[in-house]
């Protein structure tokens, strides 16, 4: 069997487009135009292309942009100021702190010192917190959440009593995605790296997310026939002179020949991680304006 190549990036782009209709409304018929904050601290190159990617998507959709660089050597206690302005600025519905942050600054607390009601990650415990209730209206973390607009895409709307299993436990990726597979009523296996006889397990699964960071990790012999696979990893190996080359945490040739759909890297999870951004920022805009949105 090949698998289908399951395209995140026409389904990224088509999600574009019905945020950038609904942002055209609400700034047409609520005088309200959504505006995102990104706050870079550092010059890592990985985090420089991704922040610039989503400052010019968020225009694209007739959304506001704040880009805010910040030194590699911000103190906590400036960032912290940073976060402050920006949960006190009208202007501002989403707030992305990019992560990591550098050793002197604790995350956690950086986190939780965003306003919840802006925090369009997802990442702050009150959300999380939600999600892990089952609360609909969570916002909920963008990478999770495309991944399972992507399945969701696979398997015509219908998860229900689907063995998937997540590999990667972060606050990010995978203990989120588990909730998340979990509210459409999958039967959920989270694996990690003190995991026993992760192949075993991974044959036993109907959908399998990798979010490991190995680059090649989960090979074609470790899949369930017709499994559908979504590679969330993002590694950078050297590539022709000096350009690098991206890989997934999947052995993407072996397990194309195994499973029934894929997502490649780049092109799969990572374009919808962005445009799930763009969308949790309509609908905190929406919450903060108390306008009804129609995308949530
Ligand atoms: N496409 C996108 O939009 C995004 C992609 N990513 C990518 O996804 C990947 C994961 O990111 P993130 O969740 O932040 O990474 P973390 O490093 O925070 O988590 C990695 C997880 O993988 C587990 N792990 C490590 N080694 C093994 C192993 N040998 N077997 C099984 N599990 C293992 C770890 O286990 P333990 O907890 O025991 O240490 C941990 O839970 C990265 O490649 C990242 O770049 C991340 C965010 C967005
Ligand atoms: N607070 C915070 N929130 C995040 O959501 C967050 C973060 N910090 N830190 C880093 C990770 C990583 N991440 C990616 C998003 C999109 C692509 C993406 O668009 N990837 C393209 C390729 C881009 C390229 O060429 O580098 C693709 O896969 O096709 C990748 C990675 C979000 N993260």
């Amino acid at each position: 069997m090949t698998a289908a190549i399951i395209d995140g990036k026409a389904a990224a782009a088509a999600l574009r487009e019905q945020i950038a209709t609904e942002v055209a409304r609400l700034r047409e018929t609520d005088d309200l135009q959504p505006g995102l904050a990104v706050v870079l601290v550092g010059e890592d190159p990985a985090s420089q292309v991704y922040v610039r990617n989503k400052g010019r998507q968020t225009v694209e959709a007739g959304m506001l942009s704040h880009t805010h660089r910040l030194r590699d050597d911000t103190s906590e206690t400036e960032l912290l100021a940073l976060v402050a302005d920006l949960n006190a600025d009208p202007t501002v519905h989403g707030i992305l702190v990019q992560l990591p942050l550098p050793p002197q600054i604790d995350e956690q607390r950086v986190i939780c010192a965003i306003d919840p009601a802006k925090d369009v990650d997802g990442f702050h415990p009150l959300n999380a917190g939600a999600l892990a209730n089952g609360d609909p209206g969570a916002l909920a973390p963008c990478t999770p959440v495309g991944c399972l607009l992507l399945l969701r895409e696979q398997f015509d709307n219908d998860l229900a009593g689907q063995h998937a299993l997540v590999i990667g436990r972060s606050n990010i990726v995978g203990k989120p995605m588990a909730q998340l597979l979990l509210q459409e009523s999958c039967t959920v296996t989270i694996a990690h790296s003190r995991t026993r006889d992760l192949p075993a397990l991974c044959r036993h699964a109907d959908i399998v997310v990798a979010a490991v960071g190995r680059p090649g990790m989960v090979r074609g012999d470790w899949l369930k026939p017709g499994a559908v696979v979504i590679d969330v990893g993002i590694n950078r190996l050297p590539g022709e002179g000096d350009k690098a080359r991206l890989v997934g945490d999947v052995a993407f040739a072996e397990a194309r020949e195994v499973a029934g759909a894929i997502t490649p890297v780049p092109g799969g999870v990572g374009p919808m991680t962005i445009a799930c951004l763009l969308r949790n920022t309509v609908v905190a805009a929406c919450r903060q304006a108390a306008v009804a949105s129609r995308l949530a």
